[in-house]
């Protein structure tokens, strides 16, 4: 129970990411550029090239060695792929005799607490799910936490504050509704922009035009929204002149049931969410 008996300073926590892939790399990059000692971080991973990369951009200290890491950090993300994470932790619950008195953080989707229990024992656990702006500090991560303290609670607050915006959850389902809402959506808005800049192409701009195009108009639109009291059906019909041209683009995307699409894509996120906690 290291972190709950021996008070550190939140900066003397020494943090593990077990898979050093995406996520962790987001990760990282914003807890490094918020002034967390690079020397408190380690990355595992079997591969080098993500490790070197992660060693040269911020300076932390990696390993090819998963016990090595954990076996010297406070703080244990997990953050590889969820369908291999029964083997992570069962290689962990092996190779570290002082498992239980680690924190553990996760990022899989899906998995639920009761599997990592399976796996772990008793863990103090948080479930978080972070999304990819974490990269550029504009991230949300929905955090639930199981067994841990307050201290524990407002370390790992920090960390994901470290790269935008965090959300407690009280109910751990919620998880499986923020991975549709925030941990899944940036691609619904990249797939979203990659049909707008694919229209511009066939009307004759350069892939190059269509692409700056697009990028601008969503990053104008998304500050606006953050910069305005209006809420989203406000901010577009100041966008929609009657009997324009808006209204005719906007009618279309309604005929097709753009709605709807959405909340079953939404939906759908959620479904395989559940799958994945009964079949992983
Ligand atoms: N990519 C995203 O936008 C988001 C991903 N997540 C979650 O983050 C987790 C990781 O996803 P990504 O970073 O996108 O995947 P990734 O594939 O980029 O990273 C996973 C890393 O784990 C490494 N790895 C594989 N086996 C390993 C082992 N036995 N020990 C240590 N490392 C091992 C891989 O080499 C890879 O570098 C997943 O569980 C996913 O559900 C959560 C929210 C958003
Ligand atoms: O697609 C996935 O399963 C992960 C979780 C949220 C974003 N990427």
């Amino acid at each position: 129970m290291k972190l709950r008996q021996r008070i550190k300073s939140m900066n003397d926590n020494t943090v593990a990411f077990i898979g050093a892939g995406n996520m962790a790399r987001c990760i990282i990059g914003g807890m490094v550029n918020t002034g967390y000692p690079a020397a408190n971080i380690i990355a595992a991973n079997p591969s080098r090239p993500k490790l070197d990369a992660l060693a040269a951009d911020f300076g932390i200290v990696v390993t090819q060695d998963n016990l090595l890491a954990v076996q010297k950090a406070d703080v244990i993300v997990l953050s590889v792929k969820p369908q291999l994470m029964g083997e992570v932790c069962r290689q962990l619950i092996a190779g570290v005799p002082d498992i239980s008195e680690k924190l553990f953080v996760t990022v899989a989707a899906g998995l639920p607490v009761s599997r990592y229990e399976e796996w772990l024992g008793p863990v103090r656990l948080m479930r978080t799910m972070p999304n990819s702006p974490s990269l550029v500090g504009l991230g949300v991560t929905g955090i639930f936490a199981s067994r841990c303290s307050n201290y524990e609670k407002s370390f790992v607050d920090s960390m994901f504050s470290a790269t935008g915006k965090t959300v407690w959850l009280d109910q751990e389902n919620q998880i499986n509704d923020i991975t549709a809402v925030t941990g899944s959506a940036p691609a619904y808005f990249f797939y979203f922009m990659q049909a707008m800049a694919q229209k511009a192409e066939l009307l004759g701009f350069s892939p190059d035009e269509a692409h700056q195009m697009v990028v601008q108009t969503a990053l104008g639109a998304a500050t606006m929204a953050t910069q305005s009291s209006l809420s989203f059906a406000d901010l577009r019909a100041q966008v929609t002149s009657k009997g324009g041209t808006t209204h005719e683009a906007i009618e279309t995307m309604r005929n097709a049931g753009l709605e709807l699409m959405v909340a079953d894509a939404m939906q759908a996120a959620i479904r395989r969410a559940e799958e994945m906690a009964k079949t992983l």
